[in-house]
């Protein structure tokens, strides 16, 4: 069974379906992706895993009970972790001292209770040097580079030891090195047993780490399966092409009535006649843009 399980969810805003019927997993020891042009529905689906948001229908299970209205500090509990968009640092605090707050909280009353003291200082180094910025540890949060503040996020998501690690576009900031050895870290976590789930513009790094992939688009699940799989997809394509490589000719507007939105898709690349699927491993981020 997968240890997270997102079961038909919809969500409306009002007159906006963000999600819908949404159908997905991530399984322990795997990294999971979950990409989708801008607006696709990502964020709102990590809100209902992780509890910020309420879903119309549908259900979310994870570690074998279903946890759909379970609030998000109790989730957390169960072992969910998550990384936001949006850093949450404090910024005048140092590394260190975040990412033993972010310990603390997690351990919470109960541990100081039980006389557990503080999380220790060898521990919080070990966590700075996992992720790769030891050498910031001593630095005011607000001070650091935005990488290194988001893998400041990562250790601070870490130090409550999840089963299961959102990661909201997490390699946003690094540079081609850092995304590298960050991908190495990703499949190390999964490697000791945690799931991955991430969302993520960066085709290089999900190409590249990810065990499985899901495409959402205007909300709906439209491919799941490996990156080989994925990148192969005529819908995939479609959704991130405006039209796929395959069809006669490129539609002169890509809008319907169903979903007005998408006739405003005005980012899209210019591709030349021979373009095929996703940009190619190397090619970086897709063009994931506003719609
Ligand atoms: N609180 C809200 N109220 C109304 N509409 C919302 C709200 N949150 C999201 N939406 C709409 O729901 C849809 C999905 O948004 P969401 O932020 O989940 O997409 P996304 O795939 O995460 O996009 P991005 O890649 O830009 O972060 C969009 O049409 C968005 O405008």
């Amino acid at each position: 069974m997968p240890l997270l399980e997102v079961d038909h969810v919809v969500v409306q805003f009002g007159g906006v379906t963000a999600v819908n019927e949404a159908c997905f997993a991530a399984e322990a020891g795997r990294v999971t992706g979950l990409i989708g042009p801008n607006g696709a529905g990502k964020t709102t689906c990590f809100n209902v895993i992780s509890g910020l948001q309420k879903p119309t229908r549908g259900a979310v299970r994870f570690d074998g009970r279903k946890v759909t209205s379970v609030p998000v500090h109790r989730r957390s509990k169960r072992g969910m972790g998550r990384t936001f968009q949006r850093l949450e640092a404090f910024g005048s605090l140092s590394v260190r001292d975040n990412v033993r707050v972010a310990a603390d909280i997690h351990r919470g009353v109960l541990g100081a209770v039980r006389g557990l003291g503080s999380s220790s200082r060898g521990g919080v180094d070990a966590l700075l040097e996992r992720v790769g910025i030891a050498a910031y540890a001593d630095e005011r949060a607000d001070s650091i580079p935005t990488g290194t503040a988001r893998l400041l996020e990562l250790a601070r998501c870490l130090a409550g030891d999840p089963k299961l690690l959102l990661l909201d576009e997490p390699s946003s900031g690094l540079d081609e090195t850092e995304t590298d050895d960050f991908g190495d870290l990703l499949r190390d976590l999964a490697a000791e047993g945690r799931a991955i789930l991430m969302v993520e513009h960066d085709m290089d790094l999900v190409m590249g780490v990810c065990d499985e992939i899901h495409v959402l688009d205007f909300g709906s699940v439209i491919a799941s399966g490996t990156p080989q799989e994925v990148r192969g997809d005529a819908a995939v394509q479609k959704a991130y092409l405006g039209y796929a490589p395959e069809d006669e000719a490129e539609p002169a507007h890509v809008g319907s009535a169903e979903h007005p939105a998408e006739s405003t898709r005005t980012d899209l690349p210019v591709l030349s006649d021979d373009t095929t699927v996703l940009p190619p491993v190397g090619a970086g981020p897709l063009p994931g843009g506003a719609r």
